[in-house]
């Protein structure tokens, strides 16, 4: 049993962007925020990286599945070691391969149980899988997490949280509401392809890992028919709550295949800025900031792009005094905590399921 009141829990997370491994140290009782720890980061090789981009889109006893759970453990293992000795238990995401909450499910590569015996640890992992079980979308799951960094800030109107990931996902919470999942308090979903097709667009065309600073971006002119194109898709008129897969825009790469480089890239960081922007329609009242965590926001033009299309302040979650390369690690430490405390880690306005529920299977070390 956990002991009672505030812990401290390590968590991780591995995110569609395929760039590394980030962990995190948060003191929780997996409602209010008592205090930040230490963090690591843990970028996968290159060869590790082929691994997993290799198993993207596969599900459990397909090929390449079983390599790629094994470079997650390892990498997350070799990380977690290093912060493991101040942690009471662990919160261990995986590597999302394929997402298809309404179809064959939702796969995270990575066995938490093989975790909890080599850190000789607690750990909470598998959060995705009964949110789906009971009708929900799966992800994202880290707006309870943005309701209590919500209220760490003192926050009192509505705020809205971005993360800007491979793909991206906002929060719109009203923290005056008693708990995340009070009908009314939060809103979420994924917005749409925000870093991930810029990536394999760099990758591809330059063998680079992004478009540093959005300098590519910069110099390039954004193909109107394309942004056309993208705000035609289905998807941004569905109600939220609503989660993609990775894969799922994978076709504005095509669609940006005559395009020099460097408008090929202008158009890719607008596709993703106009999603946001697309998204920040279901509101349902007005912010009064946006604030933005994930990779992202260290790229400026895609941050100009979504402020232009805002009339509320855009402002990475530094401006607030969060970390915004940990929160997402930050949110599976709190969720874990939650996990273990029988607490629920989703609810209608978050992933669409029919009622709040707790996530997450817990597997204690066997000594
Ligand atoms: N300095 C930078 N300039 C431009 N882009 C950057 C910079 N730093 C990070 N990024 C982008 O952010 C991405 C990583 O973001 P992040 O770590 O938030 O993603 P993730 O957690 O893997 O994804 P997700 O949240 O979708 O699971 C990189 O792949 C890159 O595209
Ligand atoms: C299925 C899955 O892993 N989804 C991720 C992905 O990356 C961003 C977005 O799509 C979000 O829905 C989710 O991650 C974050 C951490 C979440 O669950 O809140």
């Amino acid at each position: 049993m956990l002991k009672p009141g505030a812990v401290w829990a390590l968590g991780t997370m591995s995110g569609t962007s395929l760039d590394g491994v980030d962990a995190a140290l948060l003191k929780t009782d997996g409602e209010a925020i008592l205090a930040f720890g230490d963090s690591a980061y843990r970028p996968y090789a290159a060869s590790e990286r082929a691994v997993l981009r290799a198993a993207l889109g596969h599900w459990p006893g397909e090929a390449g599945v079983e390599e790629a759970a094994e470079v997650v453990e390892t990498a997350h293992a070799a990380l977690m070691a290093s912060l493991a000795a101040k942690a009471d238990l662990a919160g261990f995401h995986g590597q999302t391969l394929a997402h298809d909450p309404r179809g064959r499910g939702t796969h995270q590569a990575g066995d938490g149980a093989v975790l909890a015996e080599i850190l000789n640890l607690p750990v909470v992992w598998d959060f995705r899988s009964s949110d789906v079980e009971l009708g929900g979308q799966g992800a994202p799951l880290a707006p309870f997490y943005h309701f209590a960094c919500a209220k760490w800030i003192g926050a009192t109107d509505p705020v809205a949280f971005l993360n800007l990931g491979g793909v991206g996902n906002l929060t719109w919470l009203d923290p005056a509401m008693p708990a995340p999942e009070s009908p009314g308090a939060c809103l979420a979903f994924d917005t749409g392809p925000a870093n991930a097709p810029i990536d394999d667009l760099l990758r591809a065309r330059m063998g680079a890992e992004r478009d540093e600073g959005g300098a590519l971006a910069r110099s390039g002119r954004v193909e109107a028919a394309i942004l056309d194109r993208l705000q035609d898709q289905s998807y941004f008129r569905k109600m939220p709550p609503k989660s993609l897969d990775r894969q799922d825009f994978h076709w504005l790469l095509e669609a940006v295949a005559d395009l020099c480089d460097s408008d090929a890239a202008a158009t890719l960081t607008a596709a993703a800025a106009t999603s946001v922007v697309l998204g920040t329609e279901h509101f349902p009242k007005p912010v009064s900031r946006l604030l933005v965590t994930g990779g992202g926001r260290h790229n400026p033009v895609m941050m100009e792009m979504i402020a232009a299309g805002m009339d509320c302040p855009v402002d990475p979650v530094e401006a607030v005094g969060l970390d915004g390369d940990m929160l997402e690690a930050q949110a599976f430490a709190h969720l874990a905590v939650r996990v273990a405390r029988g607490l629920p880690t989703s609810c209608p306005g978050t992933t669409g399921v029919a009622a709040a529920v707790g996530g997450g299977r817990i597997s204690r070390p066997a000594r």
